[in-house]
């Protein structure tokens, strides 16, 4: 693989010859199982190795997804997709981009969050790298373990916020692995530019703890100046390893997330996915359901249940979006509301955390959601608090009673942490409600209408940002690149959509919404002067020559 040509298939090393026999069977990155041909069979040691039948990676996806469908679990279905990731990661990639309606839920929410939960009892492969504070001193010499030296993609976690279900330490690795493999199946990011790193500093869940079988580091949480002077040799480590690679940083507890992203946004390529991805996910949801509600931005209240790194994220955004539409910063802010766990986020409470206090405001303090929205009147409730069942039905009726569309969105994951089902929302507003949530929902029937609920989930963003950054060779990765996101996602949206009440393109066009996405925010990487590459004349093409298609190489 080289610079000009990013998207082939791997073809090993350079100057190293290629593997015979067994060990190209198990190579995963080379295996083509029994779509080897008769002549590379012959050459390459592999006579005997296989039954005699040549498939093609047609009649191989059907194998698979037979053998996916035979599960009865979805855990079941997921272990089954992972052991084909282990050993033949072209296939695996053409059976997740045909099937990717039906197995996105199963190599990511909900199922990824079960998978997390049982991690170290379903622990077959690595499939990432395994850093810690024992390594520290250590850890350039340990991004060279990796098994490719062009990695362009790091996505990182410390596992101590996986989805809403908290600390999962070491098991917290299925989430950079399962959005790794979504940046190759919805951006067509090489799949050796990607390496997935969990960062294990312990954990203070005590389950885990007493876990016999759990597989981190037996510990509290190190915080403080250890933990940030790891994470500061991370970075530079990975500078130095790989420097072409962006970093995502990904369900860190917002103890750390703000702060990592306020020190290193400036000085390196990175991004929170939580924070500025999920803002423009939520962001271009918003855009989208102004189309069935015929208002404007401007004349939205917002009101979010949830006032961590993905609801004061999207309150950032949206403030930079109604302040691009006119508005001063402070009648923006005025236009968004949190309640956390104690309440309506308010100027009077004490100790409020740095990152919710922007959008405190004078106001009474008010307990519970319900009152807060029968007082504050939101045109908009987002549940971005991680518990399930929140948006109960007198909250749902309460926004329908104001509003002709309200718009519903439960964000959190897995499906289990949702405020909400589809159902739920559909139900209380009389088949009203412009609804979206994190984790994905069936379509619904009511009265004579099939309702289809949008995925609002920062898959739609994060793998065309990484795609852009690489594309272009951005120095930085910039807040203004997820509004420029977030619009040309909603751009994407279309009046057939809208009219089913999706307020999000199908999954199956990911790839082409990937690509015009990628192509906003590497406009604006060229126009803020934060590219290494020239522009091309054509941005989209040139965007789609990064793209890799899952496809075997010849051997001979
Ligand atoms: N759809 C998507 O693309 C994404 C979804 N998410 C989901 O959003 C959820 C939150 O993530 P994130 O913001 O990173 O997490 P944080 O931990 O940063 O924030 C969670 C927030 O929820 C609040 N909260 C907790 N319990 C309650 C309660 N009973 N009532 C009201 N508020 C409550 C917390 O309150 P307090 O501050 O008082 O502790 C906190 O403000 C997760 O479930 C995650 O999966 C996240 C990223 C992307
Ligand atoms: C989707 C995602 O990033 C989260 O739930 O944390
Ligand atoms: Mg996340």
């Amino acid at each position: 693989m080289t610079e000009e040509n990013p998207t082939s298939p791997y073809l090993g090393r350079p100057g190293v010859p290629l593997p015979t026999g067994n060990d190209l069977l198990q190579n995963p990155m080379l295996n083509k199982g029994t779509a080897f041909s008769c002549a590379e069979r012959e050459s390459l040691g592999l006579i005997g190795l296989l039954p005699a039948h040549v498939s093609t990676m047609d009649d191989q996806v059907s194998r698979v997804m037979e053998g996916v469908r035979r599960n009865n679990t979805a855990l079941g279905k997921y272990i089954a997709m992972m052991a084909l990731f282990d050993r033949n990661r072209a296939l695996f990639y053409r059976v997740v981009t045909d099937h990717l309606q039906e197995l996105m839920p199963v190599i990511y929410t909900p199922t990824v969050g079960q998978a997390c939960k049982q991690f170290s009892h379903i622990y077959r492969k690595g499939r990432g790298l395994y850093l810690s504070a024992v390594h520290k001193g250590r850890i350039a010499e340990l991004l060279r373990n990796w098994s490719y030296e062009d990695v362009r993609m790091v996505v990182v976690t410390d596992g101590e916020r996986i989805l809403g279900l908290g600390d999962l330490g070491v098991d917290g690795m299925g989430i950079p692995v399962g959005k790794l493999s979504l940046y190759t199946a919805c951006a067509g990011i090489h799949p050796t530019y990607c390496l997935p790193v969990t960062i294990d500093v312990g954990t203070n869940n005590d389950e885990l703890l007493r876990d016999p079988l759990y597989l981190g580091m037996r510990q509290p949480r190190i915080r403080g100046a250890e933990y940030d002077e790891l994470i500061e040799e991370f970075v530079l480590a990975v500078q130095e390893v790989f420097p072409r690679a962006v970093i995502q940083f990904e369900d860190f507890a917002n103890c750390n997330a703000f702060r990592l992203l306020k020190t290193y946004q400036n000085r390196v390529c990175c991004f929170n996915d939580d924070i500025q991805g999920t803002a423009s996910v939520a962001l271009a949801g918003i855009y989208a359901a102004l189309r069935l509600t015929g208002s404007t931005l401007t004349e939205q209240t917002f009101l979010f249940l949830g006032a961590g790194e993905a609801g004061t994220g999207t309150g950032s955004l949206l403030v930079a979006a109604l302040m691009a539409e006119g508005l001063s910063e402070e009648q923006a802010r005025q236009r968004c509301w949190f309640v956390d766990s104690k309440g309506l986020v308010v100027k009077n409470r004490k100790e409020l955390a740095i990152h919710k206090r922007p959008f405190a405001h004078d106001y009474p303090q008010q307990t519970d959601l319900l009152r807060a929205v029968r007082s504050l009147k939101p045109t908009a409730l987002i549940g971005v608090s991680g518990q399930g069942q929140a948006f109960n039905h007198a909250v749902m009726a309460e926004m329908a009673s104001l509003n002709k569309r309200p718009i519903i969105f439960a964000l959190s994951n897995p499906t289990s942490n949702s405020e909400c089902t589809a159902e739920q929302a559909y139900a209380a507003t009389g088949g009203r409600a412009i609804f979206a949530s994190g984790s994905p929902f069936a379509p619904v029937a009511l009265d004579k209408r099939i309702l289809v609920p949008g995925q609002g989930n920062n898959v739609y963003i994060f793998p065309a940002i990484g795609l852009a950054a690489m594309a272009t060779g951005a120095e930085r990765i910039t807040d203004e690149m997820f509004l420029a996101a977030a619009r040309a996602l909603a751009a994407q949206v279309t009046d057939a959509d809208l009219a089913q009440s999706s307020v999000y393109p199908p999954l199956t066009k990911i790839r082409e919404v990937s690509a015009s996405i990628a192509v906003a925010v590497a406009e604006l990487v060229y126009e803020r002067g934060l590219a290494r590459t020239k522009r091309p004349a054509d941005l989209l093409n040139y965007i789609y020559t990064w793209m890799y298609q899952p496809a075997y190489p010849d051997y001979v």
